[in-house]
């Protein structure tokens, strides 16, 4: 092991937390740890490469369906190894470029390439952190560590090939069948992305739904067009899996049943990293999901260690991560004594399922809100009733917003259909800012005729 190194600051992932260090912290000397790919999740694994391949997903779509608009389109073939080359093509430079820029040109940062975890502290106080070949003693510490995914035992143990996202989206042809177990973001959107692009997919679900954490009216709608056009099994439990000898895997269930697939895909959540931190050697547990616990404004229980993004956050989104990554940012620099630090905003977190039909939401679900015994109005307004979804013809799209009754405070806004990230950021901005439903549909203009009518015509709905 070589000397250790003495920093300002140790940043544990590269993920929102490589964005930490700016002009700002040029007089600081900073370590970067980093076990994997530079830039995290969200650039290599997540976010970014899998909107690159819905993005295709959505055109075949498109094209698949012209026909019911008059317009003579189809797909004729797909080609995946051309694609995987494409979204890669482009993004595997971005992380070499960013990994390069902090190594070549930020003399006071130095790149660890490792995993790294705790070993207590030193005896000036200074946080002991190590990797299989070096040694820094930080005064301070940035936990952003990110989350992995977490694989069922009964698949785990079972020593099949199973693929995540980690590598799915690399596979060397498209699957014909593709088995995907789990019913949340991932698997949503990954079943469109090889749907459309031709693979026939079926989904397993433990539940009696798809994306069941979201509001009942969108779960059950999209757990009905999934139905229309994939394989669904809900209800069911995997309870093994064996590779066949044709290649080919079988995943079996509790029921007795079983599936046989190309490929199979495990999307069943992921996990925190900071059990692989040794946190305890610095006096920090983890809650009891498994995150590291900081106050709002990222302070952990260890004095001048933060944490932020998917080690501790309940959100799991990168828009989030980013947004605890400058508060944390700020406070730095501030101090961590400092009687003025920057506050996560949590209040009004906005996520997106970037499947088909899309999917966004903002604030309460309507069961949540009637089960903080408040006094709602609640109206559902159809794509198709509006100019532009009534163009494409829609016939599944929706747009639910909720409200308070009396004060018009708006309370949670859900859109199922085309556009619907966008669609809803007006929603999202009302909440933040504080408009009632009516100040945000009548007090602008919405342009005519655009998709974001179905939002203004769900708000002007409301009997408040
Ligand atoms: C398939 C997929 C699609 C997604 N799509 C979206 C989306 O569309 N929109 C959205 O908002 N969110 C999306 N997310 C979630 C988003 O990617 C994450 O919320 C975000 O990337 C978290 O950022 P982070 O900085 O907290 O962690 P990460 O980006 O995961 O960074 C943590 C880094 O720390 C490293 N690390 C961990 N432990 C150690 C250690 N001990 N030593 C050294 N290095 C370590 C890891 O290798 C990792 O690179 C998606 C996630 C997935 C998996
Ligand atoms: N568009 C986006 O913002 C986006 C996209 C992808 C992922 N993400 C983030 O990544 C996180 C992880 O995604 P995810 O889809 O893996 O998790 P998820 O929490 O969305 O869904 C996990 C699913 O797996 C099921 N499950 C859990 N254990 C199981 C088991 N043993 N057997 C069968 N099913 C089981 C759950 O019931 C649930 O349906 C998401 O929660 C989200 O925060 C965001």
């Amino acid at each position: 092991m070589t000397a250790p190194q003495v920093v300002d600051l140790a940043i544990i992932g590269s993920g929102s937390g490589n964005s930490i260090p700016d002009h700002r912290f040029d007089d600081k000397t900073i370590a970067i740890f980093e076990e994997g790919v530079y830039g995290g999740t969200c650039l290599n694994v997540g976010c970014i490469p899998t909107k690159m391949f819905v993005y295709g997903a959505e055109v075949a779509e498109i094209a698949r369906h012209g026909g019911r608009l008059g317009v003579d389109s189809r797909v004729y073939s797909v080609d995946w190894p051309g694609i995987v080359k494409r979204v890669f093509g482009r993004i595997d430079p971005i992380s070499v470029g960013g990994k390069e820029y902090r190594v070549d040109r930020c003399p006071n940062i130095t790149v660890h390439s490792a995993h790294v975890e705790f070993d207590g502290r030193d005896e000036d106080g200074r946080y002991r952190l190590v990797t299989a070949e070096s040694l820094v003693l930080a005064d301070e510490v940035v936990i952003a560590a990110g989350s992995r995914a977490t694989v069922p035992p009964a698949i785990a143990e079972s020593a099949v090939r199973y693929y995540t996202n980690n590598d799915v989206m690399r596979l060397e042809e498209l699957p014909k069948r593709l088995i995907i177990v789990g019913s949340g973001y991932i698997a949503a959107e990954f079943a469109h992305v090889f749907g459309a692009l031709g693979s026939s997919v079926s989904i397993v679900a433990r539940s009696g739904a798809l994306l069941r954490k979201l509001d009942a009216d969108v779960t059950t709608r999209f757990t009905e067009v999934a139905r229309e056009k994939w394989d669904v099994h809900l209800n069911t439990n995997v309870v093994g899996a064996t590779d066949l000898p044709d290649g080919r895997v079988r995943v079996d269930f509790e029921d007795g049943g079983h599936l046989d697939g190309d490929v199979l895909l495990v999307a069943t959540g992921r996990k925190p990293n900071g059990d692989r931190l040794n946190l305890g050697s610095i006096g920090l547990a983890l809650d009891a999901d498994g995150r590291v616990i900081c106050d709002p404004h990222g302070r952990t229980d260890a004095p001048r260690v933060w944490a932020l993004g998917d080690v501790s956050s309940p959100y799991q989104l990168k828009h989030v991560a980013n947004h605890e990554e400058r508060v944390v940012q700020a406070n730095l620099l501030k101090g961590w004594d400092s009687d003025d630090l920057d506050t996560f905003d949590h209040r009004f977190v906005p996520a997106a399922v970037f499947t088909h039909p899309q999917i966004a939401s903002v604030g309460l679900t309507e069961d949540e809100a009637r089960d903080q015994g408040l006094d709602i109005t609640v109206k559902v307004q159809a794509y198709g009733d509006v100019a532009y979804g009534w163009a494409m013809e829609d016939t599944t799209g929706f747009c639910k917003v909720i409200a308070e009754r009396g004060t018009g405070r708006l309370l949670g806004a859900h859109v199922l259909g085309p556009q619907a990230p966008t669609v809803i950021q007006p929603a999202i901005q009302a909440m933040s800012f504080g408009q009632t439903a009516l100040e945000v549909a009548r007090g602008q203009y919405w342009i005519h005729p655009a998709m974001p009518e179905v939002l203004e015509n769900a708000l002007l709905g409301l009997e408040i």
